[in-house]
Order: structure tokens, then sequence, then C-alpha cells
């Protein structure tokens, strides 16, 4: 999918127009306050282009997963103030997403006027993508701007539907991602290293064999590690294991073998005894983990061993954690990872999710070269699958 193909908002003139743009505000929220904004300041840039050119700008984003109901703590007032904060002005914030109440306040914006509306999942529709839901969000607008890269990945009512029944483009930051991602898996700067953690084996799969025909040097970590450490034919006692996977991990280490790709497995471990910061603790060999011990962190000579690669690399995209980075005691392979990000003189591109929130809680956000708004769609995206959200705006 190439991001080229699509319009963007720099294409059509959006000078009076009432524009809707999806963005992704599905933000952490706790006691009624933003926890992080990075996806609404992500979103800054198309909303302020359409404030200075004069649209009418109607922002429209799920939070969370409400099933299509109403649900008290995810309506997006907190979002709303956050957003009024940080782009100085007032907005305004519908309780509904479409209906009599939307319609009269889209009726009363004035060019460069920002409308919030409701949370768009709790209509039964959204998730449904259904079409009269799409007509409705359709009709209270003249352009639609998908700039929720981290939806993209959903068909759904306002990020898919809704692109067939208006003039569709791409905004600012669903140019970027597609651009930086698309760049980083079609012409690679070498060496060019995918670092694949977290504990998901069975949604991180696809994207390992993918990636085995694009990088030279694909690292492994995390909980989905000891499937393919198992595959080795080691034991890994209570380590996290999908059984059903190691035939498949098998395959793709003879793959990556067969293609030259330099497959990196874990050589050390810190394995535990319970899952938890009191655990008692040891570091192990891999092919030393004892039964009824867990591995929940790679060791410091993986550590190393991958810091030197990351180094060496002139382009490295990182997806998942290496250890249970939420407990102290297994949260030195993530940030060791991290670091030598941060150190690398190559690109480094974060894949979003717990990724992302590992390099800004051990303080390394700002030296990685880019980190992405979304961990489904980045996944999916790198494993080559279309992105709904994308491939339904219109061709330039
Ligand atoms: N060795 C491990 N054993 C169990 N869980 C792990 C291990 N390593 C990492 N994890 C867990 O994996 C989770 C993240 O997995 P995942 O959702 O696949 O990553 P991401 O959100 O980055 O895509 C984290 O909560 C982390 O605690
Ligand atoms: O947070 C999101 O996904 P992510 O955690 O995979 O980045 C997106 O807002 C999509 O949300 P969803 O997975 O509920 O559709």
């Amino acid at each position: 999918m190439n991001v080229n193909e699509k319009k963007s908002i720099k294409d059509v003139e959006v000078k009076g127009k009432k524009v809707f743009c999806r963005v992704d505000f599905n933000v952490p929220m706790q006691d009624g306050e933003v926890t992080d904004d990075t996806r609404i300041r992500a979103a800054i840039p198309t909303i302020q282009y359409l404030i200075d050119q004069g649209a009418k700008v109607i922002l429209a984003s799920h939070l969370g997963r409400p099933k299509g109901e109403a649900v008290e703590e995810l309506r997006l007032d907190p979002v709303a103030k956050r957003l009024s904060n940080l782009l100085e002005r007032t907005i305004t914030k519908t309780d509904e997403a479409y209906g009599s109440e939307v319609d009269e306040a889209v009726s009363n914006m004035k060019e460069g006027d920002v409308l919030l509306l409701e949370n768009v999942r709790f209509y039964p529709g959204e998730e449904k993508n259904d079409e009269q839901l799409a007509k409705q969000f359709a009709n209270i607008a003249d352009l639609y701007v998908n700039d929720a890269f981290g939806a993209a990945h959903r068909a759904h009512a306002s990020t898919e539907g809704i692109a067939h029944h208006l003039p569709a483009v791409a905004g600012f930051l669903m140019e970027k991602e597609l651009r930086v991602l698309g760049n980083a898996l079609q012409d690679p700067d070498r060496p060019f290293t995918a670092i694949i953690g977290g504990a998901k084996v069975k949604d991180k799969i696809g994207v390992i064999d993918n990636l085995i025909d694009k990088v030279d040097n694909l690292i492994i970590g995390g909980g989905l590690a000891y499937t393919f450490v198992k595959a080795q034919g080691h034991e890994i006692g209570n380590s996290l294991l999908e059984e059903d996977k190691i035939d498949v991990a098998k395959q793709y280490m003879q793959k990556a073998q067969d293609k030259g790709v330099n497959f990196v497995m874990p050589i050390d471990a810190i394995v535990a005894d319970d899952f938890s910061n009191d655990a008692n603790i040891q570091t192990v060999d891999i092919d030393s983990i004892p039964a009824d011990w867990e591995a929940l962190d790679i060791g410091p000579k993986t550590v190393e061993k991958y810091s030197q690669i990351i180094k060496d690399s002139k382009l490295i995209i990182w997806n998942g954690p290496m250890g249970v980075f939420e407990l102290e005691s297994f949260a030195n392979g993530t940030k060791g990872v991290a670091q030598a990000l941060s150190e690398t003189d190559g690109y480094s591109v974060i894949g979003g999710g717990d990724s992302a929130a590992a390099v800004e809680k051990f303080d390394f956000a700002s030296q990685m070269s880019h980190i992405s708004t979304g961990g489904g769609a980045s996944l999916e995206f790198m494993e080559g699958k279309n992105l709904p959200g994308v491939a339904a705006l219109n061709d330039k």
C-alpha cells in the first residue's frame, strides 16, 4: 500500500468546508484525566492546518471498547479539555456523534471552529461498519479526512464506511506514519534489523514470517521467544508457550537460515519462581531454564548481544517489550534495548503499544526517530496487509 497514491488534505480545497476528520484519540485515562496525550498531540498538525485554512473542523474518535452503548467513563469530555488546552482555543463537544444536537452545533460553526463529537463506538453501527451510520456521519460534512492511523486497520463506519459517501483524503499523521513505515519496508537502509517481542505469539507470528523476507537481522525477545526456544529443543520450565506454534517456529527458523537472515534468539534469561516483583530470581543460560521457573526477561548477555546488533544497524524497527517491563525486576532487558536504540546512529522506528510506553517510561522517547501512534495498525501494515481506513481513501 502506497500512501503516495492516495489524496491528501493538501490536494483538496478545505476553506469553508465542513470537514469530518477521524482522529485516534483513544488515549489512556485515569480518574477522568488524560494520562498520556501523545495521540492528541500527533493529530494537531492536521487540525491546526484545517483551522488555519478556514475549515469547519468536526472531529470524531473512538475511546476504549464500549461495545455499541454509551459508557460514562468513555465519554470524550476529558479529551476535549486537553485538546482545547493544546490548541489554545475553545472547542465545542457534543454528547452525541450524530442527530439533532450535532446538526445544530454544526450549523452554528464558523470557519476555523472545532467541534468534537461523542465517542463513535457508543453506536452499534460503528464497529459493524453500518452503511446507515456511515451516511449519518457523511451527511454533516462536505469532506472526509482520515488521520486516525492507530485505527486504520479497522473497517468501521467512521474509518472506512464514510469514505464511500464523501470525498476522502489522508491527514498529515496518516501520511507520515505510512511514509515512514512504508519506506522502512520498501527500500530499507541496511543492515535492517527487526526486534519482535511482547506476549502475543498468535498476533505476531505472521509479522515474523513477513519480516524474514525483508530484514538482515530478526531479533526475538519477550514472552513469545520461549516458543522459539522450545522449538530449538530446550526446556523452558513455566515460561510462556504457544504449543501449537512450535512447528511454525521451527519453519521460520529454517526459512531464515535458508535466506541467510540472522535469526537472533536469547542466549540467557532472568527466571523467576513467581510472576511478581518479590519472586526469587536467577540468571541462567537459555539451555538451563529450571523446571517450575518462568523466564520473565532476557538476560544481560542477551542484552549486550542485541545492543551490539542494534548499534551496527542502519534501520531498526521494534515492536514488543523484551520482558515483563512493568515489574522492576524484569525491566532491564527492555530498558537495555531501548537504550541501545537511543544510542544507535541508525533510524529507529518504535511500533506503538507497549514498546512506545516502555520508551516513554525509560525516558528515551525524544531520542527515537519515529514512534508510531498505532500498535495493531503498524503490525498489520508491516505484515503487508491492506489497511481498510487507507484503502477507502480517494486515489490521486
Ligand atoms: N517473558 C515474558 N513472559 C510473560 N509476559 C511477557 C514476557 N515478556 C513480555 N511480556 C509481556 O508482554 C506484554 C506486551 O505484549 P504485546 O501486547 O504482545 O506487546 P505490544 O503491546 O508491544 O504489541 C507486556 O505486558 C509484557 O509484560
Ligand atoms: O489503541 C489502538 O490500538 P493499539 O493499542 O493496537 O495501538 C487503536 O486506537 C485501535 O483500538 P482498537 O484495538 O480498540 O480498535
